[in-house]
C-alpha cells in the first residue's frame, strides 16, 4: 500500500477541562474519499482544524501528505484545498478579484479552470462577496478549494447552504477528484451525503470514533423513519397489521381528521412495510433518514467498532 495521504494517531484536542478530541487515530489511502461523520459537536472541526495547523493538537500526531502540519507551513497548505466549516467572506472585492488573489498564493490554476467551475456550480464571479447569499458564498468557497487541483482536498460540511442540484454538481467534482488521483477528507452530518461520495468513513461522536470502515458495511441507512397517512381504515386496523413488522421502536398510530397517521421506524429492508401499508389506501408516504445522531448512535452505540 502506499503511504497514507493522511495519518491521525492518538491524534487529541482539549480545551480546558473539555475534550474536543479524544485520541483518535485513522488513515486515509492516497485517492480515496474519507468521510467523517458525527452530530454537531462530535469534533469534526476540530480534527480538520488540527490537520491545517489553524489550531494545535494536545497530544498525539498528524501526517498529511507525508508532513507535520505544525512544520509543513505554507508549502503544505497550498498543497491542500480547505473549505472552513465557517466561511467568512465580507469585502467590498468581487468574487473573481478573491479567487486571482487565492489563485497567486496558492496556484497555478489551469486557463479556464476557474469560469468552468464557477459554471458548473451557477456562481456569478461579477458580484461583490458580502453581498453574496451564504450559499453563494459556500460555492466561491468550493471553487478556491478545487481551482488549483490540489492532491489533498479537506472539507468542513461543504455544502451547507447548497440546494440539492449544487450538491450533485458538488458529488460530481469530488467524483472526479478521485479519479484524478486526488485525495478527499469530507466532513458532514449529512448521510446520504457521505454514502454517495465517500470510500470509507468514521463515525464520530462526544470526540471519539465509534465506529470505521468502508461506507458499504457501516449500514448508515438502514434505519429510516417512514410517515404514511391513510385512508378507509382506523387506528386498530393498522396497529395490527404493522405489530409483526418487528419496527426499530413502538409505531405511533393516530386517528386524524378521519384518517390515520402513522409514524413507523424500520431497520434494513423496507419492503414488508410498503406492502403492508398498500393494504390500505395510501393517501400520503414519506421516507426519510433520521437525524444522525439517532441512526448512526442508535446502531453502533457508543463503543468503537472496526467493520471490514
Ligand atoms: N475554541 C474552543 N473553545 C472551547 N471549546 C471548543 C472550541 N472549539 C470547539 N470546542 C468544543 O469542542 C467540541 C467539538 O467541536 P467541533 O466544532 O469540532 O465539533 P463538530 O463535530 O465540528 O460540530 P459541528 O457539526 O457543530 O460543527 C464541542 O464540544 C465544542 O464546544
Amino acid at each position: 500500500m502506499n503511504s497514507p495521504a493522511l495519518e491521525l494517531t492518538n491524534l487529541h484536542k482539549r480545551y480546558g477541562r473539555n475534550v474536543a478530541v479524544d485520541s483518535i487515530s485513522l488513515a486515509v489511502e492516497p485517492g480515496t474519499v474519507f468521510g467523517l461523520i458525527g452530530p454537531n459537536g462530535a469534533g469534526k472541526t476540530t480534527t480538520l482544524r488540527m490537520l491545517l495547523d489553524i489550531i494545535r493538537p494536545s497530544g498525539g500526531s498528524a501526517r498529511v501528505l507525508g508532513e507535520d502540519p505544525r512544520v509543513g507551513g505554507a508549502a503544505l497548505r497550498r498543497r491542500i484545498g480547505y473549505v472552513p466549516g465557517e466561511l467568512r467572506m465580507e469585502g467590498r472585492v468581487t468574487g473573481a478579484r478573491l479567487l486571482e488573489f487565492y489563485a497567486r498564493v496558492s496556484g497555478p490554476v489551469a486557463p479556464g479552470r476557474i469560469s468552468g467551475l464557477a459554471d458548473r456550480l451557477g456562481c456569478d464571479l461579477s458580484r461583490p462577496v458580502r453581498t453574496l447569499s451564504k450559499g453563494n458564498k459556500q460555492k466561491l468557497g468550493l471553487i478556491q478549494a478545487f481551482m488549483h487541483d490540489p492532491p489533498l482536498l479537506v472539507l468542513d460540511e461543504p455544502t451547507s447552504g447548497l440546494d440539492p442540484l449544487m450538491q450533485r454538481e458538488f458529488l460530481g467534482l469530488v467524483r472526479e477528484a478521485r479519479a484524478n488521483g486526488q485525495t478527499v477528507l469530507l466532513s458532514s452530518h449529512v448521510l446520504s451525503e457521505i454514502q454517495q461520495a465517500a470510500d470509507k468513513v468514521a463515525v464520530l461522536s462526544a470526540g471519539s470514533i465509534v465506529a470505521s470502515g468502508p461506507v458499504d458495511a457501516l449500514r448508515l441507512s438502514a434505519l429510516r423513519r417512514v410517515r404514511a397517512v391513510l385512508a378507509g381504515t382506523n387506528a386498530d386496523e393498522v396497529r395490527v397489521a404493522l405489530a409483526p413488522l418487528a419496527p426499530a421502536s413502538p409505531p405511533q398510530v393516530d386517528a386524524r381528521d378521519g384518517r390515520v397517521v402513522a409514524h413507523v421506524d424500520i431497520e434494513g429492508d423496507i419492503d414488508g412495510l410498503v406492502k403492508t401499508l398498500a393494504r390500505f389506501h395510501v393517501a400520503e408516504l414519506v421516507i426519510e433518514e433520521p437525524d444522525l445522531e439517532e441512526s448512526v448512535l442508535r446502531l453502533y452505540g457508543t463503543t468503537a467498532k472496526e467493520v471490514d
